[in-house]
């Protein structure tokens, strides 16, 4: 049996402001922070290690993935930090806050760039000092492999194969894993894990700063999924992950 770990960042400064986010880096709001590190003693409390973290290139999940190890008492473990697992690009509505963005356009409208699978937000203009193309942070990487929109199978198109070609390998290989990431490249790596269709994974919303644990059995095949933590708060988490596209 093997067991992986998920951690979606604490609430993030515009998680607060209820802003489209993607690949803005902003940092975790101080509610996040303590998020970030009852996630810690939460793992440490129930008997996690690891031997390997993953995060993303953006500091929200940097940090919750930090504050989590601190309070495990982990901070020496090797981290590994990849583009491929930043949050999906929201193009153009980076930014915009959400419930106005409905009051706009309409809840459906904002509902659909939310969580179709396969619809892309408007795209960033390339001249746009948001392109990652113009960001120093993503200098060493193939620009033409940069987004300036995705959709939910744009991102599972870079993460999946990312998992299964860094990832897995050192899984077979009994290391225990944690990844830090973010709603939606989380989301993506579900989807597939689950086998969930493309309608199923619109419903699926994951709270901030709850670990999230996998097993999988010896053929690879997942066998358990729970989070850690109290289950009715967990559920309002989801809850109120879910309606932030609401006009208000
Ligand atoms: O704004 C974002 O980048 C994501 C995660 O916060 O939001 P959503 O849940 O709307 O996909």
């Amino acid at each position: 049996m093997k067991t992986l770990v998920l951690l979606r960042h604490g609430e993030s400064e515009w998680n607060l402001e209820n802003k489209f986010t993607g690949w803005t880096d902003v940092d975790l709001s101080t509610k996040g922070i303590e998020e970030a590190k009852n996630a810690g003693k939460l793992l440490k409390e129930k008997g996690y290690d690891f031997d390997i973290a993953y995060t993303s290139y953006l500091q929200r999940a940097i940090h919750t993935l930090q504050l989590a190890l601190k309070e495990m008492g982990r901070e020496n473990l090797p981290v590994v930090k990849t583009w491929k697992l930043n949050e999906r690009h929201y193009g153009a509505l980076q930014g915009l806050n959400k419930a106005e963005t409905a009051k706009k356009y309409g809840e459906e409208q904002v509902q659909i760039w939310r969580r179709s699978f396969d619809i892309q937000p408007p795209a960033l203009k390339p001249e746009d000092d948001r392109n990652p193309a113009r960001q120093e942070l993503y200098n060493e990487i193939d620009k033409a492999d940069l987004p300036l929109t995705e959709s939910l199978k744009d991102t599972i198109a870079r993460v999946i194969p990312y998992y299964e070609q860094e990832i897995l390998p050192k899984m077979n290989e009994k290391k225990r894993v944690i990844i830090a990431a973010h709603g939606n490249s989380l989301r993506a790596l579900m989807m597939y894990f689950e086998g969930l269709t493309e309608e199923e994974i619109t419903k699926v919303n994951i709270p901030t700063g709850v670990p999230l644990v996998y097993e999988f059995d010896d053929q690879g095949k997942m066998s358990k999924k729970f989070y850690l933590g109290d289950a009715a708060e967990i559920e309002a988490k989801m809850k109120a992950v879910a309606s932030q596209g609401k006009a208000k």
